[in-house]
């Protein structure tokens, strides 16, 4: 699996006055160049980990270890090498967008000239140059997310930990935050990536870890977390409002049906059966207005680790 940059070792975290630990005996391996996804529901504990990994909270009891070295030991070293996008930007508010880029950059041992054309260069990709002159503070929560991301890409930290990096964000800008992670990642650079986004974290992730009330719950590529659930195709069918008071009991015949909304339903269906399945819902009885045809995906491997008990999937 190549080199590891992070390993945590049966780490645990508690909040002073807290009933439940953040985070209860986690270890797993980051390795070099992988983008690894870490998801989990509100309170799960995703943040906790991550500023464990900055070393922002010592541990209650356990070791994270950073290039072979506890991180405690060494924080400058760490902060030299990995940029963090924390859910927070309180501490840029009241810089303009440019000098938050500018001063980040210097902070991370650019030159003047260099910190300069880094600047520029990201209010381009980010297409925010229209903004380099309006203070943070005075930005929309989406906008000032982008800069965020803006400040983590400055001085090529060969690691990046992404904290929700699409909160808040347009479609549009999205697809664009997802297309940089990916260029970031072809250059080389390891990303730590926490995402309530499971849909289009799919696209870009290799590995993901689930955790929820501060456990591990699984962790694998997301090929072989796949393998490990119903691999019937997913059937999405929207029906026209006036049939979908009966078509429940006639589309269930091509296999496990179940309602989603009013007029959608989601049948699973053997591969073998899928083209005449799709076939015959053409049929005008059915007055199928829209229909899509799906693999397993992570959304649903979420769901499964979510309804087993902890450790099955580990
Ligand atoms: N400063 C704090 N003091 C006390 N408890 C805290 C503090 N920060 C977080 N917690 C608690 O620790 C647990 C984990 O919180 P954490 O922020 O790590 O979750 P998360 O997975 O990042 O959630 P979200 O997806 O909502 O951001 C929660 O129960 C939360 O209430």
């Amino acid at each position: 699996m190549g080199e590891r940059i992070y390993e945590l070792e049966h780490v645990s975290y508690c909040y002073k006055k807290a009933v439940q630990k953040a985070n209860d005996d986690i270890s797993f391996p980051i390795y070099k160049g992988e983008i690894i996804g870490i998801l989990g529901p509100n309170g799960a504990g995703k943040t906790t980990l991550i500023k464990q990994m900055m070393g922002q909270l010592a541990p209650t009891s356990g070791t994270i270890k950073f290039q072979g070295q506890d991180i405690l030991n060494d924080t400058k070293h760490l902060l030299k090498q990995v940029a963090y996008y924390s859910q927070e930007t309180f501490a840029l508010s009241f810089l303009k967008v440019w000098e938050s880029l500018y001063f980040t950059g210097r902070l991370r041992g650019l030159t003047r000239n260099e910190a300069k054309c880094q600047t520029e260069g990201i209010l381009e990709r980010l297409d925010m140059n229209e903004y380099r002159h309006t203070l943070l503070k005075s930005l929309s929560g989406g906008q000032r997310r982008l800069i965020g991301l803006g400040t983590a890409l400055i001085g090529h930290a060969s690691i990046m930990i992404l904290d929700e990096p699409t909160n808040e964000l347009d479609p549009l800008k999205r697809k664009l935050v997802w297309e940089i992670i990916q260029e970031q990642n072809q250059k080389g650079v390891t990303i730590i990536l926490v995402t309530h986004n499971i849909l289009e974290a799919e696209k870009v992730v290799h590995r993901v870890a689930v955790i929820n009330h501060g456990k591990l719950l699984a962790i694998d590529h997301v090929t072989k977390l796949k393998e490990r659930v119903d691999q019937r195709m997913r059937l999405e069918v929207i029906t026209q409002d006036e049939s979908s008071l009966h078509i429940q009991e006639q589309l269930g015949v091509f296999g496990e049906i179940e309602r989603m909304e009013d007029t959608k339903f989601r049948i699973l269906i053997e591969k073998k059966q899928v083209a005449s399945a799709i076939e015959s819902i053409q049929d005008d009885r059915f007055n199928i207005r829209q229909f899509s045809l799906l693999p397993p995906s992570l959304e649903d491997v979420y769901s499964k680790i979510h309804e087993q008990k902890v450790g099955e999937w580990l």
